[in-house]
């Protein structure tokens, strides 16, 4: 098998006048854990259906390890575990009783499924609650029995819309950990829609940027960023006295250095590399004081702050005037994380 799992290419879906993917091309590989970004109304939905077999592109093709989505649901679905923000459960069953249902209802013989059902609610924490009703189980550990619910086939594939939802943070961190570590010892590709960027940060090695059906950028955190901000990807903060026109100039001598900016007593450093030493050295020699040296590299709420939320140092790359008004939800506990 290829190793590429998930391949998209020049997949579009249109509803009407609304085109909710554009023309996307996007290619996964077998153990990677890829967040799929973007705000209300990105196509994150729309894509995931076509993945899935559940929705027809209007033009282009998915394939899932090597099956199209389109023509062979049913191949497709067998490798593919969905976890919607919105699980149900037969909440009069109790945990263990779940997952045996969806065993059966995957083929998969009584005493297999039991086996592999007592096995995957050790794994996801619930061994405690295997005989539990799960009408009676909370928020946390209903995520929980969806992931070994999604994991009870032996998916290749497993795409989680927005899995935290409603769980508290300690919950959160344990969700995320286990996910990553499933993928990494399974070789499980795990597909992560969501709005939290902290989140998709701790655990994804790439993330793609969804806005508008269309992926403005694709890679790892720090790709992202020289993508998104032509090459002003650090920023280091600098205090100093005095501040001269010539030590401005000076600065923006040292190569990395891409613009300088000064408010106050208070230097902004736009660079591509850390060159903190440089500049230190510079400052000194200058005789001025240097009090006040710190450095920051963009993680994603920083990238999408300064991408969307108008303090873009290259506003023209805006793709039109809604991108502003989307909103990713950082709450505050997530912008300390
Ligand atoms: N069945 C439908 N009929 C018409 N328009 C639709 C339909 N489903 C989605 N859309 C439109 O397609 C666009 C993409 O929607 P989609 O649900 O895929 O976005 P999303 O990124 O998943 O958003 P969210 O984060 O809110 O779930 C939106 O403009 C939406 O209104």
């Amino acid at each position: 098998m290829s190793n590429e799992i998930i391949e998209i290419d020049q997949l579009t879906k249109k509803y009407d006048q609304t085109i909710a993917v554009d023309h996307l091309s996007l290619s996964i590989k077998r153990g990677e854990i890829f967040g799929l970004l973007g705000p209300n109304g990105a196509g994150k939905s729309t894509t995931i259906l076509m993945l899935l077999g559940l929705s027809e592109p209007t033009s282009g093709t998915v394939k899932v390890c090597g099956f199209n989505s389109t023509k062979e649901p049913i191949a497709v679905k067998k490798r593919v575990g969905y976890l919607p923000d919105d699980l149900g459960f037969y909440e009069s069953m109790t945990g263990l009783e779940n997952l045996v249902y969806t065993a059966a209802l995957n083929g998969i013989p009584k005493q297999e499924a039991t086996d592999r059902a007592l096995k995957l609610l050790e794994r996801v924490g619930l061994a405690d609650a295997t005989h539990k009703k799960a009408g009676k189980y909370s928020r946390g550990m209903r995520q929980r029995l969806g992931l070994a619910d999604v994991l009870i086939k032996n998916p290749d594939v497993i795409i989680l819309d927005e899995p935290t939802l409603g769980i508290d943070p300690e919950g959160v961190r344990e969700l995320l950990q286990l996910i990553k570590t499933l993928s990494k010892e399974e070789k499980i590709t795990v597909l992560l829609s969501s709005h939290h960027l902290h989140q998709v940060q701790q655990i994804c090695d790439r993330v793609g940027l969804f806005v508008n059906g269309k992926l403005l950028a694709v890679g790892e955190i720090h790709e992202l960023a020289t993508q998104l901000f032509l090459d002003k990807t650090t920023l280091i903060y600098v205090e100093t006295s005095p501040i001269s026109e010539e030590l401005i100039n000076q600065l923006k001598q040292i190569p990395s250095i891409i613009e300088v900016k000064q408010s106050n007593q208070r230097l902004e450093i736009y660079c591509n590399e850390n060159v903190t030493s440089q500049i230190a050295e510079t400052i000194l020699k200058a005789g001025a004081s240097l009090n006040h040296l710190s450095i920051k590299n963009y993680g994603l709420d920083e990238i999408y702050h300064r991408y969307f939320e108008g303090r873009g140092l290259n506003e023209g790359q805006y793709i039109d005037g809604q991108v502003k008004k989307n909103r990713f939800s950082v709450s505050p506990m997530e912008r300390k994380g």
